[in-house]
């Protein structure tokens, strides 16, 4: 849990109006979060929004342009003054391992030790391996192992020296579905288990909510929103949160009350108020879970897509040119393409914002 805002608050990460760019350009403007203690956050954004270049910042690769990093109450990294990346007590784990083809796994992992004796040393390796369930192939060359492996063996590594930070640029996205769920749930574990803050960057909404306490939305450079990952669902901040976390699309709406609006959906109730004249044309977010079918419905919409996920059924409905949305059925609910169906809405939480164009 994050701790709420109005008690003081022990941060372990402040990033304050960061500014950072390469040559003259900024990429990334004026953004800031905080991220407390054991804390996992996030960086999820499209390609190129900048998500890797705050890493960098936050690693000490990169100088700013303006703002502040402070860790542990430290500053890090001011325009003009950066603690070197070596002092600044944060691990990195990339996309690519980057391990050493010619070092074994106990040698990779124990890299970064000068402080220890040989015992110590082989001790400590041995104890991380083990954490990332790798002690038996202590004496394997890289090329031995699996991606998934590999991967382990990276983020052992990082954790060797004990470092107050973990920097994770896109980990998992070299691994198949199936094993890249598994491993963030692991490595979220470890990190839990020691304690460890990190950061996160990834463009897998999945992997971001599955591994991560908070989540920063990036659009061209920009923090959207920063949040737990139920907020950034069922309260996006704006439109573009609305429409790049989970799935779902607008169908357009009249205001009739401050918590409800008319659409050919029928009318819409929701959870919160919103403070436009009655009238207001607006665009209303439907996610596939908020359609249920309805045996009684007089809303009839017809099915013009239909994708089947085995244990459910993805359809896409349309009731005229302008209001067209999707909705996941469980699949013994089998329509065919051209088929009205009944349903309503059922939605908890209501979110919408008013018409632009
Ligand atoms: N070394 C560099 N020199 C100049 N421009 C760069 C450099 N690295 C990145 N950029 C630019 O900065 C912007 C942000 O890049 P960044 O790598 O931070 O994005 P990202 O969100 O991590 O993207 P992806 O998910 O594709 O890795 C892009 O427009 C990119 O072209």
């Amino acid at each position: 849990m994050s701790p709420s805002a109005d008690l003081p608050v022990d941060w372990l990460l402040e990033v304050n109006n960061l500014s950072c760019g390469y040559g003259n350009g900024s990429v990334v403007k004026d953004v800031s979060f905080s991220l407390s203690h054991g804390d996992i956050g996030c960086l999820l954004g499209p390609s190129g929004c900048g998500k890797s270049t705050i890493l960098r910042a936050l690693a000490g690769f990169l100088p700013l342009s303006a703002g502040e990093i402070r860790l542990q109450s430290q500053s890090i990294s001011l325009p003009g003054r950066m603690v070197a990346p070596e002092k600044r007590r944060i691990g990195m784990v990339f996309q690519d391992y980057a391990l050493f083809p010619h070092l074994t796994i106990a040698d990779n992992v124990g890299f970064g030790l000068h402080k220890e004796n040989r015992s110590e040393k082989r001790q400590k390796v041995m104890e991380l391996l083990a954490l990332v369930h790798l002690q038996d192939l202590a004496d394997n060359y890289p090329h031995e192992l699996s991606g998934g492996q590999q991967q382990r063996v990276a983020l052992a590594r990082a954790l060797a020296p004990e470092p107050t930070l973990i920097l994770l640029d896109e980990p998992f996205s070299n691994l198949d579905t199936d094993l890249r769920r598994r491993l963030s749930l692991d490595v979220r574990d470890i990190l839990k288990t020691l304690g460890i803050s990190a950061i996160l960057v990834t463009h897998d909404q999945q992997e971001a909510f599955a591994m991560c306490d908070q989540v920063a939305v990036l659009k061209d450079g920009s923090i959207q929103q920063w949040d737990v990952p139920y907020n950034l669902y069922h309260e996006p901040a704006n439109r573009f949160v609305a429409g790049f976390v989970g799935q779902g699309g607008f169908i357009p709406g009249k205001a009739l009350g401050p918590d409800t609006i008319e659409s050919e959906l029928g009318i819409i109730h929701g959870n919160r108020a919103y403070k436009w004249p009655q009238g207001t044309l607006v665009d209303v977010l439907i996610r596939p879970d908020d359609i249920v079918y309805d045996a009684d419905s007089d809303l009839k919409p017809k099915v013009v897509e239909k994708t089947f996920a085995g244990t459910s059924t993805l359809y896409r409905f349309r009731c005229s040119e302008d209001t067209e949305f999707e909705a996941l059925f469980r699949s013994h609910l089998d329509f065919y393409l051209g088929e009205n169906v009944p349903v309503r809405v059922e939605a908890d939480h209501l979110i919408a914002f008013e018409r632009t164009a």
